[in-house]
Formats: C-alpha cells, sequence, structure tokens
C-alpha cells in the first residue's frame, strides 16, 4: 500500500496453490569477520514456525482468545480510515454475522480500503508486516494497528482464516486462506464466482469457523458481548446480526469524552457501572497535547490505602484496557477514571501503554486536572470537599508523608483536632502563630482541658498526624511547629496568689492525704477554665503502669506475676529517681491539680471538716480519672461509691460509714 518494500522482497505468486510459508521480515544475520580465505556465508531470511508464534500471542502477549474480536474491528476501523476521502467512498459501516451454530461461520464485514492480491500475500501472510506505518517506519497516529500481528490472533478461535476482498482500486476480488500449520493460498477470484456466491462489495470480509470449544466466543451472545465491549465507543456503526433476524448497533456515543460543566445523569450512570455505587463527583480530563479526553469518577468509599485506581482506556474509541494503572499518578486512588486517548501508543498486547513521555506528560496533566478539582472544590462545594476529605482522608494523610506534590495541595484542606474543636489546616496556619501539638492523644485530653482559645494545642496524636506536623515546615516555608508535654504545660500554670498560698498548700496537704492509698499525690495551680475543679495528669510512665494494673487485675497467674516484677522494677528505679531529684512528687497513679480558682475547691480550703474534705475530693479525682477518659481500677470505682456513701450519710446526718477509707487526717 505505497509502502517501501525490502531490497529482497518479491511478491507471491497468484496460485490456487500453496505458495511458501509465512516468514518473519527479513532481517539480516548478524555479520562476523570472514576467515581470510573462505566465501561470505550467503545471508537467508528467518523461518518462522506459526504455531509457535500463534501459542506465543495467546499465552504471552494477548489475554485470551476474546481479543480477536478486537483485532478484527480495530482491522475494520483502519480500513475505513484509509478510504476515507477517496472519492465515493461511503459511510464507514461494519457488520458481524456470529456463527449461529455449531460449525458455522463468523462473518465479519468492513467497507474499508479493501487489498489486492498482492497486498494480501505481503500484508496478510508476513508476520510483522503492516502498511500502517508510514515511510519512516513510524506507526500512523491515525490508525489503530502498527505492529503487523493483529490478524493471526483469529487462530486462536479456527484454524483457518479466509479473507475475500475487493480493493477500493479497482482490482479484481480476491481470497486468501491462512492456516494455522503455516501455510496460505491466494487466489483471484472470477467476477462470476463472486456473483453466484452473493456478491463482493469494496472492502474486506473475514471468515472464520470455530474450532470446536471455542464456539462460545463466535457464537451471537459471545460477539454481541464482545463486539460491545471493544467496539461501543468506535466511530463506526458496528451491527450485529442476531439469529431470528435482527441486528444490533453496538456503538455509541463516548458520553464521558464529552466536555462538560455538570455531569449528565447518562455520564453518572457510567461512573455507578464502573465504581459500583454513586459517585461522588465526576472531573472532566483533557490533554489536548496527546487528544485525551475522559472523566475521573470520585469514589464514595475508601479503597486500600496506597492501591492505584485502575483506568479504563479506550484508543480512538477502541477499548484498550479495563485496568491500565499507570496513567494517574500514584496518588490519585481516590478517583477511578475512563479515558479515550489518540496520542498515546498501545504495546504489541494493545493492552497496556507505551511508558513514554506522552504517557508521562498526560499523567502529570491528568493529576493536574485532579489536583486542581480539590483546589476549586473548596470554594464551589465546601460540603461535598469535607465529605471527600472524610472518605478518604486516612489514605491522604498516609500519602501525605511521600507525596510532596499531594501534599502540597492536600494539606491545608485536611481536617485536624484541637482544643479549641475541629479545624482545618489551613485554618490553623492561617493565624500565623506556631503550631502547638501534643504527640499523643492522651497528652492532648490533658493539655486541651487547660488550654487556653487563643493558644490552642493540635492533637498530633491520631494516626499520620505528628508526622505530617513536623514535616509542615517543610512543606510549607515560614511554618513553625513545637511539641508541647502536659509538664510544660503544668509549669507554665499560675500558683494561687501569695497571700492566699498558705491555705492552698495547706489544702494541698489535705487532699494528698485523702488520697494517699490510691497513689495519687496533689497540686493546687490557678487556670481557666474556672468551672472544672481538677485534672488527672499523667505522663507516659503513669499511663503505662494503669494499664498494667488494669491488666493484673483482668488476668491471673503468670501474666499477673510478670506485670508485678514490672511494676516492682519501675518503683524501685522510681524511688531511686524521686531521691536523686530531690522530692519531685508525682505518684505512682498520677497527680490531681486542683484548680484554685473553682468554687468546690475554696470551698474545701474554707472548711474545717476533714470527713467532707476526704470524701469529696475522692469524687473529684474520680471525675478528673473520667475526664481524661482514664478507665478506672477496682479500687477507684470502690472509692468511689464509699465516698458518695459517706457523703449521703454525712448529709443525713448520720456520721461517716469508713468502711475501708483510710482515716482523714485529724479524724482520730
Ligand atoms: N480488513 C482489512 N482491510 C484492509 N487491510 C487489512 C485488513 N485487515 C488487515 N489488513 C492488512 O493486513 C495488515 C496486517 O494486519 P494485522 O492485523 O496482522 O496487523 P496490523 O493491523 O497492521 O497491526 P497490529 O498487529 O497492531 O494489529 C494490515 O497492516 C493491513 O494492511
Amino acid at each position: 500500500m505505497g509502502e517501501e518494500k525490502p531490497a529482497d522482497f518479491t511478491p507471491p505468486a497468484v496460485s490456487d496453490k500453496p505458495l511458501r510459508p509465512p516468514r518473519l521480515s527479513q532481517v539480516p544475520a548478524i555479520p562476523e569477520p570472514p576467515p581470510a580465505e573462505a566465501t561470505p556465508p550467503a545471508s537467508r531470511p528467518f523461518q518462522v514456525d506459526l504455531r509457535g508464534i500463534v501459542d506465543l500471542l495467546s499465552r504471552s502477549i494477548y489475554s485470551g482468545p476474546q481479543v480477536y474480536l478486537r483485532e478484527l474491528l480495530q482491522n475494520g476501523v483502519d480500513a475505513i480510515t484509509a478510504r476515507e476521502g477517496m472519492p465515493g467512498a461511503p459511510p464507514g459501516a461494519i457488520r458481524i454475522t456470529p456463527a449461529h451454530t455449531p460449525g458455522g461461520e463468523l462473518v465479519f464485514t468492513d467497507n474499508g480500503i479493501g487489498l489486492t492480491a498482492a497486498e494480501v500475500g505481503e500484508l496478510l501472510a508476513t508476520v510483522g508486516r503492516s502498511s500502517k506505518r508510514d515511510v519512516l517506519d513510524l506507526p500512523r497516529t491515525d490508525r489503530l494497528g502498527q505492529f503487523g500481528i493483529g490478524l493471526l490472533s483469529c487462530f486462536m478461535v479456527s484454524d483457518d482464516i479466509r479473507v475475500l476482498s475487493r480493493s477500493a482500486g479497482g482490482e479484481p476480488p480476491v481470497e486468501w486462506v491462512g492456516s494455522a500449520d503455516g501455510t496460505f493460498t491466494v487466489r483471484e477470484l472470477l467476477e462470476s464466482e463472486v456473483e453466484a456466491a452473493g456478491g463482493l462489495a469494496v472492502g474486506t470480509q473475514v471468515r472464520l469457523r470455530p474450532r470446536a470449544g471455542d464456539g462460545e466466543l463466535t457464537s451471537p451472545t459471545g460477539v454481541l458481548d464482545l463486539a460491545s465491549r471493544y467496539g461501543a465507543y468506535l466511530p463506526v456503526p458496528v451491527r450485529v446480526y442476531l439469529p431470528g433476524g435482527g441486528e444490533q448497533i453496538v456503538s455509541g456515543e463516548p458520553l464521558f469524552a464529552q466536555p462538560f460543566t455538570h455531569a449528565s445523569p447518562g455520564l453518572m450512570a457510567l461512573g455507578r457501572e464502573l465504581i459500583g455505587a454513586d459517585p461522588l463527583d465526576a472531573i472532566p480530563l483533557h490533554v489536548p497535547a496527546t487528544g485525551t479526553r475522559g472523566t475521573a469518577f470520585v469514589l464514595p468509599f475508601a479503597p486500600s490505602p496506597g492501591a492505584r485506581q485502575a483506568t479504563r482506556v479506550y484508543l480512538r474509541g477502541m477499548l484498550l484496557s479495563e485496568r491500565t494503572d499507570d496513567l494517574l499518578p500514584e496518588w490519585a486512588f481516590f478517583a477511578r477514571c475512563v479515558v479515550d486517548t489518540s496520542g498515546l501508543r498501545p504495546t504489541a498486547s494493545r493492552e497496556s501503554l507505551i511508558q513514554d513521555d506522552a504517557l508521562e506528560e498526560t499523567r502529570a496533566e491528568l493529576g493536574a486536572a485532579l489536583r486542581r478539582w480539590v483546589a476549586t472544590l473548596a470554594n464551589r462545594d465546601p460540603v461535598r470537599l469535607s465529605t471527600f476529605l472524610s472518605v478518604h482522608h486516612l489514605a491522604l494523610r498516609s500519602l501525605v508523608l511521600h507525596d510532596d506534590e499531594l501534599a502540597g495541595f492536600i494539606v491545608p484542606w485536611l481536617p485536624i483536632e484541637t482544643s479549641n474543636g475541629q479545624t482545618t489546616y489551613r485554618e490553623l496556619l492561617r493565624r500565623g502563630a506556631p503550631l502547638r501539638f501534643a504527640e499523643t492523644v492522651d497528652e492532648f485530653r490533658q493539655i486541651a482541658a487547660i488550654a487556653r482559645p487563643d493558644a490552642p494545642v493540635i492533637n498530633g496524636g491520631y494516626v499520620y498526624d505528628s508526622d505530617i506536623l513536623r514535616r509542615l515546615p517543610e512543606l510549607i516555608p515560614g511554618t513553625v511547629v513545637e511539641t508541647v508535654t502536659i509538664t510544660d504545660e503544668l509549669a507554665s500554670l499560675d500558683v494561687p496568689p501569695l497571700a492566699e498560698r498558705p491555705w492552698a498548700q495547706r489544702l494541698q496537704a489535705r487532699a494528698e492525704a485523702a488520697l494517699k492509698d490510691l497513689d495519687c499525690t496533689v497540686l493546687v495551680r490557678s487556670f481557666a477554665p474556672d468551672t472544672l475543679p481538677a485534672l488527672h495528669i499523667a505522663d507516659a510512665g503513669v499511663l503505662r503502669r494503669l494499664q498494667r494494673q488494669r491488666a493484673k487485675e483482668a488476668g491471673s497467674g503468670m501474666w499477673a506475676s510478670i506485670l508485678q516484677r514490672i511494676d516492682d522494677a519501675q518503683d524501685s528505679q522510681k524511688s531511686q529517681n524521686q531521691l536523686d531529684s530531690e522530692g519531685e512528687n508525682v505518684g505512682a497513679a498520677g497527680q490531681l491539680c486542683l484548680n484554685w480558682r473553682n468554687r468546690l475547691v475554696r470551698a474545701l480550703a474554707e472548711s474545717d471538716d476533714e470527713l467532707l474534705l476526704a470524701r469529696t475530693v475522692r469524687v473529684v479525682h474520680v471525675q478528673a480519672l473520667l475526664a481524661a477518659h482514664r478507665p478506672l481500677r477496682a479500687v477507684e470505682r470502690a472509692s468511689l461509691t464509699d465516698a458518695l456513701t459517706d457523703i449521703v450519710h454525712l448529709s443525713a446526718g448520720l456520721g461517716a460509714d469508713l468502711g475501708d477509707m483510710p482515716d482523714a487526717p485529724g479524724e482520730n
């Protein structure tokens, strides 16, 4: 077809006998330096074992025999494209008559450019020979094929391929029959013969007689299914003739490749079919440089973290792959796309794309479209943005750590918990002040209880948040972040005013005596809010010890004695440390920080009723534990019940039912 022939090319003789076996394109032998007097070896063409090639195609290149129909569709469309613009060319059309009965023939007809006798010999029977490369042997971008192997895929379903063709150039019609045993025949057909068989218009007919056992793929249901899968968006109508006499046109408009501002119901239905649920949104995609258009559907559920979304790719309307996983950037796990492209190049299997600059550029552009969607969603539809973030926040957080590109545009919109409530990084950054965060949820809870509203503390305790916060100065230059601990915060709390300090110290001693058996020490400080009587303070070591105690209470035997030994070892370490730090005084079960500004605490300081003070302090202690989300030990549960019982007795004037409680100072 106007293509330069290799030097040793000889067109096959037109004959009704088997000609020569198909061969690879002539590849010159690797020249070796000839021995001094030897005659140079004659160069010979490679021989091809067709069975081996078909085996290679079916096992290693194509995903399965079903692709035979895709290859036929693609050849039909290419032939129609090649005829476009020729005088008198009719509108392109493809017709498929499935094999209606076992042993019957499948007939695939196009009204494309057709083939001459010389062309069938050259193009159909030379593996690797294609008319779809230009003079520089580059693939033509307006053709779907290029490798010169596609037709061989029909051998996966049939032992013979019979091609009847009439060239648009006016040459006589021709029949080519290729056999899976590696031979083929070519002969020109007489017009009378063609007339008797029902005529043959310009174009090509491929006839396949399905091999026993492969009938499913060539049956009416099989063909309808494959034609709709591969040819749903081809630019020419594809008609499938049904057994009852009717026909079905399987090709239609690629809705997903049209520009849109609001997704139509039809487009959303396609998204539903693709992801199995109503998409959260549809994003138009367009990369002019590679002729790529499509739609990204945002998943309404969280996929497994790091999972890359497979994209459905069409090559000029023909399905290339349902699951191309390298067309989107890695971070775009939240969107499933369907695109049609004319500028990306398929591999020989036509089931994936060649990794080249065009693919890289397209990936970058598609990523940019998704980023723009997130960025503009904030202004356009904040409710949808917050739904999106709540569905995908975990995966987004994990990716932010590895992907600077994603981090830059996504971090500002991520929700984050602070002592002032839920907010976004963007709001926090707007304040301009350093971002203060607690490393653990527990530390955050303790600090949040006393943090001033104008100096909020961030909860860095949930998965990935501390890491993201630590990376912020690098991601958003100019940002200052600092960690805060409960010990630092306690140190910054006000001590009671000088004039009241003796009272506060007395209260501290009395309260500490009341909690002695619970291993909890007491501190008196002034802090907001006034309504909060006390805080329970525990550092990580204390928390671990409390957890061990609960485990001991729940378990028994060997495990309990192991935990006891850990406690003993830590006790002796602690008493040594206390000696070293000269009187630093934090109980093994934490510290109760009473709020000097609180009414109840002030009333206790003024009261001389030691019984009432001891019981009330124990109630306040349990209240502080609960507010700090600490699980109660058995001893604390008992302490609460006893203290409340005593308070009831005292208020009823019955005197205290002292039970197991320790004596309050001055009680004896
Ligand atoms: N229906 C057809 N009409 C006209 N020519 C055809 C038709 N089918 C095949 N051919 C010719 O036969 C050649 C080989 O076809 P084949 O399907 O093996 O490979 P290809 O389409 O060129 O490349 P690929 O392997 O990428 O499909 C084509 O390049 C084309 O010239």
